[in-house]
């Protein structure tokens, strides 16, 4: 990973300092008494949320640190995820401003984005663990996902513009984190791993799996050469704010030029992890997410294709069906890889590991375990999402 170099005027904010800053801009007025909280709880930003207490208006300036905050300054990391995070939140508000915060002011040097406050929605992944059931969010996301994806790939954008936003969105260290936490260290015995010792045995067989690896290879090698749309990158139920009647979609520092499967993929997962958690009797609207996702994703996509397809072969008849086979399958293979890191690499989910008791949460990691191997092994032969809830199903039998 490299390490940053330092820019001059760079320096980590302070609840005063973001305060200021907020006035300086006249972001918020200079002349009443503001309050600001730090509120970050991602594993590597500040989040400030600076609000004038007089009228309730507020907004959010988020800074890169120079290294990851989960770990500490022992894993540096570059500064220019900020102005990633810029870039992609304004190039996804050209399709789908609906469902991204509003980009107010951006800073490369102090590494910040200032954007609109969304504390009146609830992170998705709180909300489903607390057992809401957000009904419209997977007909948002479905779309989020479609018009991002479509409108950003050859398919959908001037294939030279497309070029130069590839260099723009050239993302190394970010990407570095994902081959290495999603596609490499969970299927080695790698210090940075992090499960539960009643685990190991199911973790040594993994770590043995051959036919495993080499399909999280092939998956691997696919996320490293395939630029084929802008992805959010990151796109968990963490990343998503949402209500009964809206959806946001937020942090897409490790926006790159990636596979679409993989976006598709973590949000089949991060539903999936939640609906893991629930007694089976309550699993039902994970499922509808899951499903909803897809059906959306594949009519918005289409209609796009129909409508706005720039690339010639977009009017050739099985050219379409064929890229949504190929994104349905690598998006199995993908959300695969993401339910197998979760339970045993370095960035844990929520909904896992809060399920109580603990002998409880140990065999539903098993589960995960081996649902996340199924799905990446047999990736070509999932053909419909009704597939993967048999497989959760079964899974979950062989096991209990
Ligand atoms: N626009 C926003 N409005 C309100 N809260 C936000 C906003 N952006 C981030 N947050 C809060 O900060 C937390 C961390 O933000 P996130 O962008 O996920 O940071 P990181 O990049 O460190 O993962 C979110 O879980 C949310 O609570
Ligand atoms: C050391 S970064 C680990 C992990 O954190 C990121 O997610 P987030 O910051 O949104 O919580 C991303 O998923 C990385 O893989």
């Amino acid at each position: 990973m490299c390490a940053h170099k330092k820019s001059p005027i760079y320096e980590p904010l302070t609840e005063n300092g973001a305060i200021a800053l907020a006035k300086k801009l006249q972001l918020l007025p200079e002349n009443s008494q503001l309050t600001c909280n730090e509120i970050g709880d991602g594993n590597l930003n500040l989040v400030f949320r600076v609000e004038n207490p007089e009228n309730g208006e507020s907004i959010i300036i988020k800074q890169a640190l120079p290294y990851a905050k989960v770990v500490g300054e022992s894993w540096p990391l570059t500064l220019d995820r900020s102005r990633i995070e810029t870039n992609a939140l304004l190039k996804q508000a050209e399709f789908v401003p609906q469902y991204v915060p509003k980009v107010f002011y951006s800073d490369e040097s102090l590494a910040i984005t200032i954007m609109e406050d969304l504390s009146h929605l609830e992170i998705a992944r709180a909300a489903f663990i607390s057992g809401k059931d957000l009904p419209l969010l997977s007909q948002h996301v479905g779309e989020f996902l479609a018009k991002t994806l479509f409108y950003t790939s050859d398919y959908g954008m001037d294939q030279h513009y497309k070029k130069s936003l590839v260099q723009q969105f050239i993302n190394p260290d970010l990407c570095k984190i994902t081959e290495d936490l999603i596609f490499t260290d969970p299927f080695f015995n790698h210090e940075t791993n992090d499960y539960e010792p009643e685990l190991q045995d199911d973790v040594e067989q993994i770590w043995q799996d051959n036919e495993l690896k080499l399909e999280v290879a092939k998956l691997k090698q696919i996320f490293l050469t395939k630029a084929e749309a802008l992805l959010h990158g990151d796109l968990h139920t963490g990343s998503i704010f949402a209500d009964e009647q809206e959806t946001k979609i937020i942090d897409p520092e490790f926006a790159y030029f990636g596979p679409i499967g993989f976006d598709v993929g973590q949000v089949f997962a991060n539903l999936l992890f939640n609906a893991l958690s629930r007694e089976t009797n309550k699993q039902q609207i994970l499922f509808h997410h899951i499903e909803t996702t897809w059906d959306v994703f594949v009519k918005e996509f289409s209609t796009a294709w129909e409508n706005d397809g720039l690339e010639i072969y977009t009017n050739l008849d099985g050219y379409l069906d064929y890229v949504l086979e190929q994104i349905f399958e690598e998006a199995i293979g993908y959300a695969g890889c993401e339910l197998i890191r979760r339970s045993i690499g370095l960035a844990h989910v929520a909904d896992l590991d809060t399920i109580e008791p603990y002998e409880k949460k140990i065999t539903t990691k098993q589960i995960v375990l081996k649902i996340g191997r199924e799905l990446i092994v047999n990736r070509k032969t999932i053909k419909n999402t009704q597939q993967i809830r048999e497989l959760f199903n079964q899974t979950a039998l062989s096991v209990i």
